[in-house]
């Protein structure tokens, strides 16, 4: 064998260098190409023109994962399900980065990564550690609201195509006119919500740990598309002001009764990838990639993941990582000013001038509304407020929704508070007695019988 033989070199080194940085968060996934078609007007809203006009159809690239486990884990594992959805606009791309409860367990950024370590792997143990899942929720209850929900059967859904989404932040639908409304964005699965229970769950992760996947392609191939319901919820910056709760803080529903669902458009999967890697491994989503008409509210959760996302996917995918296929806008987007890097792909603006206001070529830059800032609408950027650290303290309103779900969302449901009150057990039996307490505790809060219950239920092994 000699060093000559450049077709084995080749492929030896190339097979070397597959592996590209998993997701750090979300690695495990499905997806399929689709079709976004408005079904009901909202220009009134926003000057996003995919929403405008009813019939207008987009194309689009949905990308639906778990949370915690590594890329190829066990599909029926219970964990928060990713929603992540790229429409190809005349505009560019807006990216849907949903999850499947309408909660999210945190307000504060900064404890992102610890609230994620902590439904991963003990840094000595190397394997799933219950106690360190405990220790976390109990010391930082502001996550119980969205630990509530993945402990209950939506915690281990039927298959992707059975799952809800939810943009869980505050976002700005901006008017041509530059107004703002603001609005919580619902994609509900036309499959209906289903579930499994926690022992079937526990059984096809040995059974089928591919389930979910193989669900997703076949259904497809069949010609069963699977599709889901856009909806949102409505309500005006007065409201905002003088609404119970803090529209920023991402661990709080709005109750229908106060903000009903009006429907959108509809979303459906009518395409498998002809190659999962270079669509779905190579897609990068982020809550920054928003068209005019849709930006970001000042959730302090949602600007830092504008931060977090892009990031990621310069380390994952390269500094180029806009222009691959997944990625690239059906629009023209002319921005000869960010050019060349690792990767380049394309002609890379020839010759054009890679510096701003030349006379040789002309640049027109969209025209900018009356009083509109960077990042859409009149409104809030005009508010004087306070700069101040930023406090996560827990008081008794956070118990409030946590205790409407329990009476009223699992209360209403046959069974569903004894089955989660068994999932909760079975899962903090495994934890040590240590962290036992604080759990009895904060589960009390939300409800005493509840507390009573779970205490009875670990505590006798029952
Ligand atoms: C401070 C809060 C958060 C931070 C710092 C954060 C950060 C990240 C990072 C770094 C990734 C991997 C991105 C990549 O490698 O391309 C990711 C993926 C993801 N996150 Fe978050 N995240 C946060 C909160 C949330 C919330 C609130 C949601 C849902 C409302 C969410 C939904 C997702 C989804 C769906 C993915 C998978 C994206 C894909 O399909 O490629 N995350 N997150």
């Amino acid at each position: 064998m000699l060093l000559q033989d450049t077709q084995l070199i080749e492929t030896l080194a190339h097979f070397n260098r597959e592996r590209i940085p998993e997701r750090v968060v979300h690695a495990n996934a499905v997806g399929a190409w689709g079709e976004f078609e408005v079904t009901h007007d909202i220009s009134h809203l926003t000057c996003a023109s995919f929403l405008n006009g009813i019939g207008t159809k987009s194309k689009t690239l949905a990308r639906i994962s778990q949370t915690g486990i590594e890329r190829g884990g066990p599909s029926n594992l219970r964990d928060v399900r990713g929603w992540s959805l790229k429409v190809y606009t005349e505009e560019g791309n807006q990216d849907f980065v949903f999850n499947s409860t309408p909660v999210f367990f945190i307000r504060d950024p900064i404890k992102f990564p610890s609230l994620n370590r902590s439904h991963k792997r003990h840094p000595a143990t190397n394997c799933a550690d219950h106690t360190m899942f405990w220790d976390f929720h109990s010391h930082n209850p502001e996550t119980l609201h969205g630990l509530m929900h993945v402990l209950s059967d939506r915690g281990t859904p039927k298959s992707v195509r059975h799952v809800n989404a939810y943009s869980q932040h505050t976002y700005k639908l901006v008017a041509a006119s530059g107004d703002v409304t603001y609005v919580k964005f619902h994609f509900k699965t036309d499959q209906g919500v289903q579930t499994v229970s926690a022992a079937e769950a526990a059984r096809l992760c040995g059974a089928d740990p591919d389930g979910h996947t193989r669900d997703l392609y076949e259904a497809i191939e069949a010609g069963d598309f699977p599709s889901w319901t856009l909806y949102i919820q409505a309500m005006t910056p007065a409201q905002a002001e003088t609404y119970r709760w803090n529209i920023f803080d991402l661990t709080k529903v709005w109750p229908h009764a106060d903000f009903p669902l009006l429907p959108v458009g509809k979303l459906t999967l009518n395409r498998n990838p002809a190659n999962y890697f270079a669509t779905i491994e190579q897609a990068a989503f982020s809550p920054s990639t928003n068209v005019p008409g849709i930006a970001a509210s000042a959730d302090p959760v949602l600007q830092a993941r504008m931060f977090a996302y892009p990031d990621a996917a310069r380390y994952r995918l390269g500094v180029n990582y806009q222009q691959l296929p997944a990625n690239r806008p059906v629009s023209r987007v002319y921005a000869p000013y960010q050019r060349d890097g690792m990767g380049t792909i394309g002609d890379n603006y020839g010759g054009d001038p890679n510096y701003v206001r030349s006379a040789l070529r002309e640049v027109r830059f969209l025209p900018k509304a009356e009083g509109v800032v960077v990042g859409g609408g009149k409104h809030e950027e005009w508010v004087r407020g306070k700069v101040e650290d930023y406090s996560s303290e827990v008081t008794d309103e956070d118990y409030v929704q946590c205790t409407a779900f329990w009476r009223d969302v699992l209360g209403r449901q046959e069974g569903q508070q004894e089955v989660f009150v068994g999932n909760v057990a079975a899962h903090l039996r495994a934890a040590d007695e240590r962290v036992w307490e604080g759990v009895f505790d904060m589960f009390s809060k939300v409800d005493v019988e509840l507390g009573r219950a779970l205490r009875e239920m670990v505590t006798k092994g029952e």
